[in-house]
């Protein structure tokens, strides 16, 4: 496949106006290939999360372009964004974004159900990923019953049930032990990633760094290096 999975160009943000206005993304370019899976590290405040964020669809960049899949994602209405989100783009967030009110198991059903897949199918399914994720006896509880590690693992559940295209994780494995986040990345690179589908990560976790293809290290809203294969934990 010659198309690139995400490609990012130019891509800028700041927050907040006059003396008040920071740069927290400062032209960023790079592309992210099918098969990949992708990591983004660098010091807490560098830009990482905003420049995800802006790759997913949920922050406008001031200026700049991201194109997935070919399509120049921000050049979408809203109504688009959220369909082509939903349909091409699974996000693990820094704080899980559980729904209190729904099940451990309806929240992993979720992205399906919003597909209008069937109820019963659609809870069968999650209840599979809740099995990877080994936390199948948690189903019938709200997400506030759970730990912290719990809810995280029910947050990778949730963005892998559709089998989306582009899976962005933002700091998947903080609240694992190192045993279960090796395990859980260990699986989605062995069993989600494949030459149609592309992983971005980003992480401080150097105990997951084996699994990346690809690291991009960011300091200060900037790219500063780009390493390629055979990572170890630092
Ligand atoms: N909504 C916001 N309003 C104002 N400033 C923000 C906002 N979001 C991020 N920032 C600022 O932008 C800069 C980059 O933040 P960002 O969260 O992207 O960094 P990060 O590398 O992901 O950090 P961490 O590793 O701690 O999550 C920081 O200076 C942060 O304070």
């Amino acid at each position: 496949m010659s198309e690139r999975a995400v490609k990012a160009i130019e891509l800028v943000k700041w927050f907040g106006e006059g003396a008040a206005k920071t740069y927290a993304v400062k032209g960023i370019s790079f592309e992210a290939n099918f098969g990949e899976m992708l990591y983004i590290v660098g010091p807490s405040g560098s830009g990482k999360t905003t420049l995800l964020s802006m790759i997913s669809g949920i922050l406008r960049p001031n200026s700049g372009t991201v194109v997935i899949h070919g399509q120049e994602i921000w050049k979408l209405g809203n109504n688009a964004i959220a369909d082509f989100r939903l349909n091409t783009i699974g996000f693990v967030f820094q704080d899980y974004h559980l729904f209190p009110k729904l099940t451990t198991l309806e929240n992993v059903a979720i992205p399906l159900i919003l597909k209008k897949q069937d109820w019963k199918k659609a809870m069968d399914t999650a209840m599979e990923f809740l099995e990877v994720v080994e936390l199948k006896e948690r189903a019938s509880l709200p997400p506030l019953k759970l730990s912290g590690g719990e809810q995280q693992r029910v947050a990778i559940a949730r963005a892998i049930v559709s089998r989306p295209d582009i899976l962005i994780l933002d700091e998947p494995t903080a609240s694992l032990d190192g045993n279960t986040g090796k395990k859980i990345l260990g699986f989605v690179k062995e069993n989600v990633l494949n030459e149609h589908r592309c992983i971005l990560i980003v992480t401080h976790d150097s105990r997951i760094f084996e699994y990346a293809d690809r690291m991009i290290k960011m300091e200060d809203g900037k790219i500063v290096e780009v390493l390629s294969g055979g990572f170890d934990e630092e």
